[in-house]
Order: structure tokens, then sequence, then C-alpha cells
């Protein structure tokens, strides 16, 4: 029988939580929603378009209601990396189930992201990504149950180390 138990991954931009999200969801046999994709379709615009009509904070402000109202029992929840900046939201969220922060170093997400400034990230305008990385791990590190270091670890691997803690958590 489908489990009620959801997993929330939480994490910075290019932590990997959209993808590792639908290969867990596979693995576990649970439903797979993207919070961007919630966001984008209640308000019928993109994150960018949210953005460039208004601001980070209001990207956020939205962020934070849709996560507070979402009922997502039996899911794996890939949120957007801002998702942190929303108390009520991750109380929200917590009561479906585990909080997994996918850990990524700085220098291994900078590896990853090459368009920093153009990739839709709910950060002030000028913001380092040196600032909004240490600003972030100490929101990450408050709301995770689970973190998984996924530095020099492949999708499949992220997934295996996912799954072990997940199941040593229910042990
Ligand atoms: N463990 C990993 N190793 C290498 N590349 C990864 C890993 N996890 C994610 N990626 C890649 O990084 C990019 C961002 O992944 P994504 O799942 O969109 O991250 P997020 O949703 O956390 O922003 C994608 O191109 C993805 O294939
Ligand atoms: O960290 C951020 O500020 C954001 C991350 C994005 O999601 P991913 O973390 O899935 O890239 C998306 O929610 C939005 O562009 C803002
Ligand atoms: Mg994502």
């Amino acid at each position: 029988m489908k489990s009620n138990q959801s997993v929330v991954l939480i994490g910075m931009p290019g932590a990997g939580k959209s993808t590792v999200g639908v290969l867990l969801a596979k693995e576990l046999a649970l439903d797979f929603v993207d919070t961007d994709v919630l966001i984008q379709s209640r308000e019928g615009k993109t994150l960018q378009e949210i953005m460039n009509e208004s601001d980070y904070l209001n990207l956020r402000r939205i962020e934070g209601e849709v996560i507070a109202e979402a009922d997502l029992p039996g899911y794996v929840i890939a949120t957007g990396g801002s998702a942190v900046y929303s108390e009520e939201g991750m109380a929200n969220l917590r009561r479906f189930g585990a909080i997994v922060f996918l850990s990524c170093s700085a220098e291994e997400l900078r590896r990853r992201i090459h368009n920093y400034e153009s990739r839709g990230i709910a950060k002030a305008p000028g913001q380092s990504f040196a600032d909004l990385f240490a600003e972030r791990q100490a929101l990450y590190r408050k709301y995770a149950d689970i973190t998984i270091d996924c530095d020099g670890r492949d999708l499949q691997e992220v997934l295996q180390a996912v799954l072990a803690a997940l199941s040593d958590r229910q042990a």
C-alpha cells in the first residue's frame, strides 16, 4: 500500500533536489512534486517572469504561501532553494515527513551552476554567491532531519545515500 509519509528535499540551487527527487519517488513508489511547478501553475507564470515583474522578495512570499498551503501526504517534495525562508511553509511541509538536506560545497555548486546571475535565484541584487551560500547554510541546517553530503557523488550515489539514511531513520 502506498505510504502517506513524504520526503522533503531542501538545499541550494544545483544541489539536485529536482533530479534526485524524481528518482527517489520512483524508488519509494511515492508521487513526486516540485514546488517550483506548483508556484508556476498557481501564478500562470514562470519563476523568471514573477521575478521580472516584481522582485525576489515577492517570489519568496509566493513560495511561502504555496508551501504553507500545500497538502502533500505520500510525496517526494522537491522544494526550491529559497523555501527555507518561510518558517510557516517549512512547518507545514514537516508535517508530511522527513526533511532531507542535499548538502554541496560552494565549490561543487559553482561547478554545476554557470548562470548564477541569470538563473532566477531569489536573492538580493548584487548579493555574492559566497554570502548567499553562508546565509542559506544556516537555514538548511536548522530544518534538516537528515543531511546528505553530495560532493563527489553522482546521482545514483546520492539516491542510494538518501535511501539508506531514510531506512536507518525508520529502523
Ligand atoms: N550528484 C550530482 N552529480 C552531478 N550533477 C548533478 C548531481 N545532482 C544534480 N546534478 C545536476 O545539477 C543540475 C541541477 O540539478 P537540479 O536537480 O535541477 O537541482 P536543484 O533542483 O536542487 O536546483 C542538473 O543539471 C543535474 O543533472
Ligand atoms: O534558490 C533559489 O532562490 C531558487 C531556486 C529555484 O529552485 P531550485 O533550487 O530547484 O533550483 C527556484 O525556486 C527559484 O528560481 C529560486
Ligand atoms: Mg529544482
